[in-house]
C-alpha cells in the first residue's frame, strides 16, 4: 500500500485508546463507531457535491477528508491497509492488470 496511506493509518491507529490534546482522531475514537460512520457519510456527500460543481481543488480536499475518515473507520474495525491491498491486487490479477502494472513499474 502507498506509503502516505500506510503512514497516516499508522498514526491513526496509534491514537486508539489514547487521549492526545487537540487530536481530532482521538475525539473520533472517543465518540465511537456511530460518529465515525456519520463522518464517512458526510464526507462522501461533500465529495459528490464538489465533483458535481467541477471544482477539482475542492474535490481533492474532500476526497482527502473521506480517505482520512475511512482510515479511521478501518482502524476502529481492525482492518489493515494490507487487507485492502490483497483484495485490490487479487482483482487486478484476475483481470491480468497486476502483472502489466508491475512490468511497467519495474521498467520505468
Ligand atoms: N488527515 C487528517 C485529517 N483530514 C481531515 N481531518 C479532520 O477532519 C475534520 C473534518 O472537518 P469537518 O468540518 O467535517 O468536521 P468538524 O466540524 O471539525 O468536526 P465534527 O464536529 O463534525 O466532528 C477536520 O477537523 C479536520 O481537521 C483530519 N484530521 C487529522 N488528519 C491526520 O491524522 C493524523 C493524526 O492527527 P490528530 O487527529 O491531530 O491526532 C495527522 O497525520 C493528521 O494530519
Amino acid at each position: 500500500m502507498n506509503d502516505t496511506i500506510q503512514n497516516l493509518y499508522d498514526v491513526i491507529e496509534s491514537r486508539k485508546g489514547q487521549h492526545v490534546e487537540n487530536s481530532y482522531t482521538c475525539y473520533l475514537f472517543e465518540k465511537g463507531l456511530d460518529k465515525i460512520l456519520k463522518k464517512v457519510g458526510e464526507e462522501a456527500s461533500e465529495v459528490i457535491i464538489a465533483a458535481k460543481n467541477g471544482q477539482n481543488e475542492e474535490t481533492v480536499g474532500e476526497i482527502s477528508d473521506l480517505i482520512y475518515h475511512l482510515l479511521v473507520l478501518m482502524a476502529e474495525q481492525g482492518i489493515q491497509p494490507a487487507d485492502l491491498q490483497k483484495v485490490l491486487d487479487a482483482r487486478a490479477e484476475k483481470t491480468g492488470n497486476l502483472k502489466q502494472f508491475h512490468q511497467v513499474d519495474h521498467n520505468s
